[in-house]
């Protein structure tokens, strides 16, 4: 049997329908294949795609081809042997080197498996769904994943999107993929090309339960004043904050935890405390938060008369003498015994700013912080301050504080405040962290010295014993 055309003309005429007013529908021409030549056919392309995968993975194609020659030339036995020997090499490494194996084995293939059963199967139903697909012409355009990574709680997909997409409109659809695949988070990060952005899905929550307080570092020498261990972030690293060459910031609703964050970096200074190359002094005008443990600071003050307004200006004075003698000498601050890294720890700025009933305090309180924050970095005096309202009429110097941690905030325009702007649109969602203490309490978003993309993390819970048990510490030294 040939190749035949059913009609003469281009097209052929479909049987009319009952309605005798409808006009006659036209369609193609009908082409009757031979059955031979469509298996033909079939074979060949079957036989492309399987040359074209086998280019594609040339690693397995090699290991497959071994073990099959194996098998051929020596029987079954000894690549048994073999395989066994392998699982049990695996096993070893996964016992003792428990880093690298999750590092370099167990990561990348989970990453594979979850690109092949959850991504790739899913994705064209979740782009088509979510309208972040496009057709034009009868044809679908999706958008292509890239890489797949995968953390212990989080995966992350790198995306080519559609030519003319931005990130903005994956943004717009973060809860649409979430949905689709399955995770109770999804955000979207900018990534370091153009035309690809990240997609970044939270298998599992890392920061549901409550942080217990972080270990003492040993000794003086592992307090890094640039990476100081307060708690974890989203991906279950450690949450590091930098206090070397900057001020801090940290804004939060009643019960959002601000202590949690304040008694977290006493307590990751406190073996440079006891060697005298760090000083902390506190100021706490609710008299409630850091009077608990009042005998750690080297300087302390609650005297809403004058007292904690002085105690800023004494930082004034240590911060212009330094400049004296290290003006043209030192660019660089390096902490030692005989000029220690002062850290001014405020719990609640606005009360020295905007809500002391004296105005002058007031005025002096705000002149103190101002030069502070932007003359101290160099000289090694770091004010953390934190605070409820971000508002700019209660503190209007917010923006000499480099770094800035937005715990539970009351509203989302706060958040902005806080973070900077577009914070709350690339995913910071303060308002949303829980006011359940167990769920949200220490919850917050940063930014990263890294990425414009806020990233959420918790603070580890310091508890009154544990405040007790660091005074104890300190004075356990110098008894
Ligand atoms: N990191 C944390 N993890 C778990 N629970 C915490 C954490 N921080 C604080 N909490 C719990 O939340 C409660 C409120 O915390 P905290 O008093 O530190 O908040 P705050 O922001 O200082 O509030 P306020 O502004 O009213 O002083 C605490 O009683 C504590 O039980």
């Amino acid at each position: 049997m040939g190749l035949r055309k059913d009609a003469p003309s281009d097209n052929v005429m479909v049987p009319a329908t009952a309605d005798p007013f409808e006009g006659p529908r036209w369609a193609p021409p009908v082409w009757h294949m031979p059955q031979g030549l469509v298996l033909l056919v079939n074979l060949v392309r079957a036989l492309v795609r399987l040359v074209l995968f086998l280019a594609r993975h040339p690693l397995a194609t090699i290991v497959a081809g071994g073990v099959a020659w194996l098998v051929y030339a020596v029987g079954w036995q000894l690549p048994l042997f073999g395989f066994g020997l392998v699982l049990l090499g695996l096993g070893c490494w996964a016992a003792y080197w428990r880093t690298s194996f999750v590092r370099l084995v167990a990561r990348p293939v989970r990453a594979r498996v979850r690109h092949v059963l959850v991504y790739r199967r899913h994705w064209q139903p979740v782009m088509v769904m979510s309208g972040l697909a496009f057709y034009r012409n009868a044809r679908e355009y999706l958008p292509a994943i890239t890489r797949v990574r995968v953390t212990a709680t989080t995966d992350r997909v790198l995306v080519k999107m559609l030519s003319g997409q931005a990130p903005q409109i994956w943004r717009d659809h973060a809860e649409n993929l979430a949905h689709g695949f399955g995770a109770p988070l999804c955000r979207v990060r900018t990534a370091d090309k153009p035309g690809f952005v990240w997609l970044e899905l939270v298998r599992r929550d890392a920061l549901a339960v409550p942080l217990p307080a972080l270990p003492v570092p040993a000794s003086g020498g592992d307090v890094d004043l640039t990476a100081l261990p307060v708690g974890k972030r989203e991906d279950a690293s450690p949450w590091l904050l930098r206090l070397l060459g900057t001020h801090v910031l940290i804004a939060g609703a009643t019960g959002a935890g601000k202590g949690s964050i304040l008694w977290g970096l006493v307590r990751a200074l406190l073996p440079a405390m006891r060697a005298g190359l760090v000083q902390v002094w506190g100021i706490d005008p609710k008299r409630m938060e850091l009077a608990f443990g009042r005998g750690i600071f080297n300087r302390y003050s609650d005297d809403a008369t004058g007292g904690m307004v002085a105690l800023l200006e004494a930082a004034v004075a240590e911060m212009h003498k330094r400049a004296a003698r290290f003006g043209g000498v030192t660019r660089t601050f390096l902490a030692t015994a005989a000029d220690p890294f002062i850290v001014v720890m405020v719990d609640e700025l606005a009360f020295l700013t905007a809500y002391c009933p004296d105005r002058d305090l007031r005025k002096r309180a705000d002149a103190a912080l101002a030069t502070l924050t932007s003359q101290g970095r160099s000289v090694g005096i770091c004010v953390v301050g934190a605070l409820q309202d971000p508002r700019k009429d209660v503190i209007n110097i917010r923006n000499l504080f480099p770094t800035r941690i937005a715990l539970r905030l009351d509203e989302a325009d706060q958040v902005d405040m806080v973070l900077g702007d577009g914070a709350y649109e690339r995913g910071a969602l303060a308002d949303h962290i829980s006011p359940i203490p167990q769920v949200g309490a220490g919850v917050a978003y940063v930014r990263l010295e890294d990425s414009p993309d806020p990233v959420r993390v918790r603070a580890a819970f310091v508890s009154d014993d544990d405040i007790a048990a660091m005074g104890e510490y300190l004075t356990a030294e110098t008894a």
